[in-house]
């Protein structure tokens, strides 16, 4: 499977976000959008999915164009986890059960509640099956988010900032747990992430943004500080560390962090 953007351009009202945006993702990558606030991520990932209709540009999946794709079939190529979600009155079991919305035709199976079950388990959230969601923590919450998209069963997952409320554990977890989800169920995920040495361990390429428009796509290992510098307007260094770059600010030409 290979899902291919190709010449993408976004504006709300007059305001130009994206600019030709291209590139392409294969089954079994983690593709991960990287750039400074603002620079159109999550619009990016938006426009993707057919929540926002972009002016021009194509979004193809293995050659077919999806710009008149029914939104149920859609549902069942794209699971999207946004950046922010309001906690509706329901238990995380229901919550994570509408997942299966698109699969399903009259009534629930015992296959779909299964597949819940499994979820649910590969997440460590069975404690919470029965819990409300405006009654979780913003991690708990988030964790529930991911768990719906992944019951879809989509081909792609579009993830914004999946890790944003998590802890550094939770963080690595979810990590892990999305590595195995991508080699078991040979699906492709392209996500935003912020912190940029999470990226540069977890991602296969990476898509940097700047002002809507793809200034690099590469592997994290030729993501130099000359280019983090350049996108993101802050000189960096990048060393290597556990064999992975690693990414450290340069502070002695600003203002003192500490006293
Ligand atoms: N509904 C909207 N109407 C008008 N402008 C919007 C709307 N949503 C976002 N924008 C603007 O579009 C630009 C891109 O926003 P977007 O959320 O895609 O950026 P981002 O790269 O995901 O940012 P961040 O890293 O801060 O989450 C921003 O300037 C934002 O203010």
């Amino acid at each position: 499977m290979t899902l291919s953007i190709s010449g993408l351009s976004f504006a709300y009202e007059h305001n130009d976000i994206l600019k030709d945006v291209s590139f392409s993702l294969e089954q079994g990558q983690i593709v991960v959008l990287l750039g400074p606030n603002g620079t159109g991520k999550t619009t990016l990932l938006r426009a993707i999915n057919g929540i926002l209709r972009p002016a021009m540009g194509t979004v193809l999946l293995d050659g077919r164009s999806l710009a008149s794709c029914p939104r149920r079939d859609r549902a069942k190529i794209f699971g999207y986890v946004p950046q922010r979600d309001e906690p509706q009155h329901l238990t995380v079991f229901d919550a994570v059960l509408l997942g299966r919305r698109p699969h399903i035709a009259w009534t629930v199976k015992k296959e779909d509640v299964e597949k819940v079950g499994t979820v649910l388990r590969a997440l460590s959230l069975e404690k919470f099956s029965l819990r409300f969601l405006d009654e979780l923590s913003g991690g708990e919450f988030q964790k529930v988010v991911l768990a719906r998209a992944l019951v879809q069963e989509p081909k792609v997952l579009l993830l914004d900032e999946p890790t944003s409320s998590l802890d550094l554990k939770n963080q690595i977890d979810m990590l892990r747990t999305l590595r195995q989800i991508v080699q078991e169920r040979n699906v492709a995920i392209l996500m935003s992430i912020h912190d940029l040495n999470t990226s540069l361990r977890v991602a296969d390429r990476l898509i940097f943004l700047r002002d809507g428009v793809v200034c690099a796509a590469c592997r994290p290992a030729e993501a130099t500080a000359d280019l983090i510098g350049d996108v993101y307007g802050l000189p960096v260094d990048v060393i290597a560390h556990d064999g992975a770059p690693l990414v450290i600010p340069r502070l002695q030409s600003g203002p003192a962090l500490r006293a």
